[in-house]
């Protein structure tokens, strides 16, 4: 059975295919010419063998139209060799003008046939003519040129036309897929400066990316080392960008990273690169500066055009960034190195306060590296039982009578001793440890107070401080009433002390876990108060019931005017909100004098007790309360 036709794949194939059709064609057409000049007595076998050409030619177009391409180029190219060289050997030898057929046959094999095709037709000819040219030395046959005529003309004529136009037509061929193969050069070379700018730039500001600003940070330690000159790499991260995300929407976001990017542009020389790292992070380095100042010059003149407003979605936002520096050589001499000092620069700046620049220096690593290892010890304490809680009087300031403890936490390190929550907690908010923490903290509590309640202790409130962080998890009212259950308490005997930065989260799920706990029946006291921002709606807003005054105030109640003014008006606005008010941190008798008289009903200082572990606790409550051992 005939293998089944291939069809054409691609342009190229197609064109070529077209081609063997056309020129079958033109055989079929320019045959009948020639046989038309020798239509007399002694031509016959010339008459034939055009005939023969002639039918070869049809069946050739034929096989193609079927889809045999390669079947009717191969028949087609053999078939011209054949007939023409029985031509020549009956007619003429090589002074037959049929000779300029092999010429032809040899510029079609070439462009359309295979390699071996062309070279097995090369070598026939060359046989071929050898041939001829033995059997008139031999004498077996004689090949003389024929005079001069219009037959010859006509012939010759012919013969041209059909070289002619198959050159025309394959060299057409070439013109055109060398332009299409030039037109398809340009659209990858486009494509390719497309791709390479898209790996090497940011698709939304299409500042360069951190791969290119690596590279043009390399170039600039390169020319600084030659020049002696120094480098700054500065690293800037927005300060408000996810509210205005959260708030606006991501669009809005897109567009203040836009806006931001373009000023940072206008900020720098064109020399220095800006180049966004993804978020809301971007990194610059400023090539062959004299020094620090000049990094600080640029830093402030950021600083200057952020503070300006933005226009985001009909929005006038405002918005700010810290911005860390790291300089060659003095802070390092590589990529890796200066851009982990200008983060950790940039996180120094965050810390005091934001909309600020920071250089680093060589404390700021250690800090973090401390920081690194006291977050790895915290999670191992945790898991071994290394903190424990202490606990500090609270008092009726007009009795001296205890009405509960604040419970403090201490971590009991296996080497360093008792470490202050000062030191940790701060770290441990950082990580988020503190949830973990903050849930031991409260089971701990109440475990330990229902022990003393058991062992005859009279009822009286734990004040337990929480972290904003806690507040974030949003299932805080579940904890408490966990821990609750377990000892058995009544949620009376808690109290929760907040800080006043807690409370400026106004958002509808803060409100309802607030109101959550206060369906507990829980209390909720504020810390630290007259710090923050001692806003008067958010007292009314949620149901708090009790102000800690600052210890900073309580200080200085007795000598200061200004503090004394303070925590007169503190407690005169707790009693107009029905809320009581504890001093802390009180620690001389003459304070407490003060405080009782000023309306305060409770305080808290080392003048009564400093804060005490739980057996120390229990002795003190007893002797207070006159509860018998
Ligand atoms: N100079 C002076 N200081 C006094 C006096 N009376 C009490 N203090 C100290 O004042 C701090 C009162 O705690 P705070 O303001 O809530 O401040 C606490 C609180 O914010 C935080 N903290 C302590 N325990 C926990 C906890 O379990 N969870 C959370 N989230 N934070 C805690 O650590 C802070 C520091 O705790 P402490 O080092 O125990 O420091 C305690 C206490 O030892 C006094 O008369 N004079």
């Amino acid at each position: 059975m005939a293998p089944e036709p291939v069809e054409p794949t691609t342009d190229l194939q197609r064109g070529e295919n077209r081609r063997i059709e056309q020129l079958c064609l033109l055989l079929l057409a320019g045959l009948p010419a020639m046989a038309a000049t020798n239509l007399f007595p002694g031509r016959g076998l010339v008459l034939l063998m055009i005939a023969a050409g002639w039918c070869l030619a049809g069946a050739t177009w034929l096989l193609s139209r079927r889809g045999r391409h390669e079947l009717a180029k191969q028949i087609l190219l053999v078939a011209l060799f054949v007939i023409l060289s029985l031509a020549m050997w009956f007619d003429q030898g090589p002074y037959n003008g049929a000779m300029l057929g092999y010429a032809a046959i040899l510029v079609m094999a070439a462009l359309l046939a295979k390699p071996r095709v062309l070279l097995v037709l090369l070598v026939l000819m060359v046989l071929v003519q050898g041939l001829f040219n033995y059997a008139a030395v031999a004498g077996w046959q004689s090949f003389d040129a024929k005079p001069l005529g219009l037959r010859r003309f006509v012939n010759i004529a012919v013969l041209l036309g059909l070289v002619a136009a198959t050159a025309w037509l394959l060299a057409n061929d070439l013109r055109r897929a060398l332009l299409r193969l030039d037109q398809e050069n340009q659209r990858v070379r486009q494509s390719q400066a497309s791709l390479s700018h898209l790996a090497q730039h940011d698709a939304l500001t299409g500042l360069p990316n951190r791969l290119l600003l690596q590279d043009r940070l390399e170039q600039a330690l390169n020319q600084a080392r030659r020049h002696q000159c120094q480098v700054a790499l500065l690293y800037l991260d927005l300060d408000n960008f996810k509210t205005v995300n959260d708030s606006l929407g991501h669009a809005a976001g897109d567009s203040l990273l836009e806006a931001v990017a373009r000023r940072l542009g206008e900020a720098v020389r064109e020399i220095d690169t800006v180049s966004r790292q993804g978020g809301d992070e971007f990194l610059i380095v400023l090539g062959d500066i004299g020094g620090a100042e000049d990094a600080a010059q640029v830093a402030r003149k950021i600083l200057a055009s952020l503070a300006q407003p933005v226009q985001v979605e009909g929005v006038e936002v405002v918005t700010s960034c810290s911005i860390g520096i790291a300089l060659y050589p003095q802070d390092g001499s590589s990529f890796a190195e200066l851009s982990q000092h200008a983060d950790t620069a940039m996180y120094q700046a965050k810390e005091s306060g934001r909309r600020a620049f920071r250089f680093f220096d060589a404390q700021m690593n250690a800090n973090l590296l401390q920081q690194l290892q006291l977050d790895a010890g915290l999670r191992t304490a945790l898991r071994q039982g290394e903190f424990i809680l202490h606990y500090q009087p609270i008092v009726e300031l007009a009795s001296g009578r205890l009405q509960g403890a604040e419970v403090l936490i201490r971590w009991q390190h296996p080497e360093q001793g008792l470490i202050s929550p000062e030191r940790f907690i701060p770290v441990a908010e950082r990580s988020g440890l503190i949830v973990e923490i903050g849930e031991w903290v409260l089971g701990e509590a109440c475990r330990q107070l229902g022990a003393w309640l058991q062992q005859g202790l009279p009822r009286f409130v734990l004040a337990i401080n929480l972290s904003p962080v806690q507040f974030r998890r949003g299932n805080l009212d579940l904890l408490v009433q966990t821990a609750l259950q377990r000892a058995h308490l009544p949620a009376e005997c808690l109290e929760l002390e907040l800080t006043e930065t807690v409370l400026l989260h106004d958002s509808a799920d803060f409100a309802e876990l607030l109101e959550r706990l206060k369906g507990l029946g829980v209390r909720l006291a504020i810390d630290d108060f007259g710090t923050g921002y001692s806003n008067l709606a958010y007292l009314q807003r949620f149901r708090v019931d009790k102000l800690k005054i600052d210890r900073s105030f309580v200080r200085e109640v007795q000598d200061k005017h200004s503090a004394r003014t303070i925590v007169t008006a503190i407690i005169g606005m707790a009693h107009s909100l029905g809320l009581t008010t504890t001093a802390e941190g009180i620690e001389d008798p003459a304070t407490a004098g003060l405080l009782a008289e000023l309306g305060c009903e409770q305080g808290q200082g080392y003048l009564f007790a400093r804060p005490l572990n739980a057996a120390d606790f229990a002795d003190y409550a007893r002797a207070n309360l006159g509860v018998p051992d």
